[in-house]
């Protein structure tokens, strides 16, 4: 069975890193600079203004304006984390003046690249060329971390004999154990489902804490790991994005002693309040830590000369010099870095990053590292990812695997479009897969939630959580009027408000306006025009604009939105409902474009996207849309939330001549 599994998630790897690279390559090749920079996916008009070594040894790049064009850094969409290449212009690339890097800080003024060992001299070579530019790239080394994985999935022979991977692969009739255990809990606050769910997985290998929006999931596995930690296990926390365990450690530092708990991973891609976790930063701390710096300087005084070095051959002996410094900072880290991990008890790390050499370095020194391994926001890993730690930490033979996510909210981000077998292999979460195998034996749902008012709640509860869901006494009835500065208003009272644009001039359109678009778009001006409307009146009954968020499922349409909104209201967050997963606002405008007499609604059809959209708001969810359009759509939940909210909210019936 393993080998099967591999073997298919192998093909659809490959599939989807194809479509992935060449979606870039497409738009790399087909764009201009000046449309890449217009599409966010490159900044311009760049200079070096630095070169330093930074954490771990490092090369940092810093990247300010080129200032003959300009004051400030356009940085679009270029973030941290970001793998991007640095370039100038064609004439001096054939000289190799192009490297690859890490976006470590980007702000107006300087963007900070953090740049491989390897590429160090090219990056050199960069430095006194004016014109620099940045390329977003795709990130191939995920690809390449989860074929390894696959194929080490695809290498076990016959049962495999740790009893995880044999329940993950194999149908085989596991049974769960539930009793009541006399667990003393660290946090008081904890709510029945919240308990039941701590105390099913200590009990059993293998449990998912199923939590949906605002249920407390992140406090659920705090106290988890608490008891865990209280048991003497070792755990290995796992997230598909560093913000996603990096919202676990933020709450686990505070209830752990900080020296037992380690974060993996580049520190440029760590939040800066958890950076005194942070293996690489800790590694340079301390006496062991002096010892490494001076190497570290060292390098950076060869550095600066190399800098100033003109002839070829001075370089090469700068290099040289560079090479046999990193040597020693290396052997000399090792022993730090290990002794560090072996003396945590809590380790957290993405998904890839669990398979860090760092770690599996360790086990020279031992032979296990880890009991328990938890894997949160399974429902938006791609299973490959989710069986890395498995599979780099097969020594420890991991005796407890908890999963936790909601599978009714986005699933990961695919890019295969052309092939249906494989989008459907990739969409398929380990949550998917386990309740697939055994049913709910494993799920434990946190049924209140401490995030909506009732009624926000109700239909996502209905729809998506078989009713179970419950509001906390604290937030079921709180509306916008409750807010300090907010009066009491018509529209602040209300916690559902649609306004049906179904009378109205308010039609749809194809995002025609920009041709550089692979992907087409949709927007619907008119509806854009309400949105600032409602949020016009919320300001007026002094609902603060930072309150407000506006959401809609099209990126044209989220465009349009800040282009009209920022004008006024610049505090307004407007984002697609991808940017919104995981976030809370108090009032959240939902704009859903579709307005048309066919009744097509495309991308609305997609129930947990929409599911996300209509849970982010904790005391006011207005709807902006098309009532008919979707009623009509022949897509059952639009059908149903339509029936629902006319009788559940109040629906408004906008005149185009009120708005404008
Ligand atoms: N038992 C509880 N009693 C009171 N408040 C709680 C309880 N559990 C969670 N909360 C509150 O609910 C909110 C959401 O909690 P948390 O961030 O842990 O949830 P989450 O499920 O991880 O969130 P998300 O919806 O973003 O996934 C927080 O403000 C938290 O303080």
């Amino acid at each position: 069975m393993s080998k099967l599994l591999g073997e298919v998630f192998l093909e659809s790897i490959a599939h989807e890193q194809t479509q992935d690279t060449e979606l870039t390559a497409q738009l790399l090749k087909s764009l201009s600079l000046s449309q890449l920079v217009s599409k966010g996916l490159a900044v311009n008009h760049l200079a070096i203004q630095n070169v330093r070594t930074g954490l771990a040894g490092r090369m940092y790049v810093e990247l300010g304006p080129d200032l003959a064009y300009s004051e400030e850094v356009i940085r679009g969409e270029v973030k941290n984390g970001d793998l991007v290449l640095i370039k100038s212009p064609s004439g001096i690339q054939k000289d190799g003046a192009s490297c690859e890097g890490v976006v470590t800080k980007s702000t107006e003024k300087l963007i900070t690249i953090a740049v491989d060992e390897t590429r160090e001299s090219d990056a050199m070579n960069l430095y006194n060329v004016s014109r620099i530019h940045l390329l977003k790239m795709t990130n191939t080394i995920t690809y390449k971390r989860m074929q390894s994985t696959m194929r080490k999935l695809c290498e076990l022979e016959g049962t495999p004999s740790n009893d995880i991977v044999r329940y993950l692969t194999e149908s085989s009739d596991y049974t769960p154990q539930f009793q009541k255990l006399n667990t003393v809990f660290f946090n008081h606050e904890l709510n029945a489902s919240q308990k039941k769910a701590i105390d099913f997985s200590l009990q059993n290998k293998l449990s998912i804490i199923h939590g949906p929006p605002g249920t407390g999931k992140t406090h659920t596995l705090v106290e988890l790991i608490r008891q865990l930690h209280k048991q003497g296990q070792r755990v290995l926390v796992c997230g598909p994005s560093n913000i996603s365990v990096d919202t676990i450690l933020e709450r686990l530092a505070k209830v752990l002693p900080g020296q037992e708990l380690l974060r993996i991973g580049h520190p440029a891609r760590l939040l800066e309040r958890n950076l005194s976790h942070s293996l690489e930063v800790l590694s340079k701390s301390g006496d062991a830590g002096a010892i490494v710096k001076d190497i570290i300087q060292d390098i950076d005084r060869t550095l600066a000369k190399i800098k100033k070095f003109k002839s070829y051959k001075d370089r090469r002996e700068g290099w040289k010099e560079v090479k046999e410094l990193r040597k020693e900072l290396k052997l000399r880290e090792r022993k730090v870095v290990t002794d560090l991990i072996l003396s945590a008890k809590v380790i957290v790390s993405t998904l890839h990053g669990s398979s860090a050499r760092e770690l599996v370095n360790c086990y020279s020194q031992t032979e296990h590292l880890f009991d328990t391994l938890i894997i949160d926001e399974v429902s938006q890993s791609l299973e490959p990812q989710c069986w890395i730690p498995l599979m780099s930490h097969q020594k420890s033979n991991i005796k407890k695997l908890v999963l936790a996510g909601d599978d009714k909210q986005l699933p990961p981000t695919i890019k295969t479009e052309n092939n249906i077998k494989i989008k459907e292999t990739l969409s398929r979460t380990l949550f998917d897969r386990l309740v697939k195998n055994y049913g709910d034996s494993f799920r434990n749902l946190l049924d209140t939630q401490y995030r909506m008012n009732i009624d926000i709640m109700t239909f996502s509860s209905q729809k998506m959580y078989g009713g179970q869901l419950k509001a906390a006494e604290s937030v079921a009835n709180s509306t916008l009027a409750d807010l300090p500065t907010a009066d009491s208003t018509d529209e602040t009272e209300v916690p559902l408000i649609w306004y049906d644009t179904q009378a109205g001039d308010f039609p749809e359109k194809d995002d025609n306006n920009d041709s550089t678009a692979l992907v087409s778009s949709k927007l619907n001006e008119n509806e854009a025009y309400l949105v600032l409307y409602h949020i016009s009146n919320l300001a007026s009954s002094n609902v603060p604009q930072e309150a407000i968020g506006v959401i809609s499922p099209y990126n044209a349409q989220v465009s349009f939105l800040k282009k009209l909104i920022h004008n006024v209201y610049p505090l307004v967050e407007i984002s697609t409902v991808d940017g919104f997963q995981g976030r809370e606002k108090e009032v959240i405008v939902l704009s859903l474009v579709r307005s048309n007499d066919k009744f097509e609604v495309g991308f609305l059809a997609d129930e947990r996207r929409l599911n996300v959209a209509m849970t982010r708001p904790k005391k006011q969810l207005c709807v902006v849309g098309n009532m008919e359009t979707l009623r009509r759509s022949k897509v059952k939940y639009l059908e149903d939330w339509v029936t629902w909210s006319e009788e559940n909210s109040e629906v408004r019936y906008p005149e185009l001549g009120d708005i404008l």
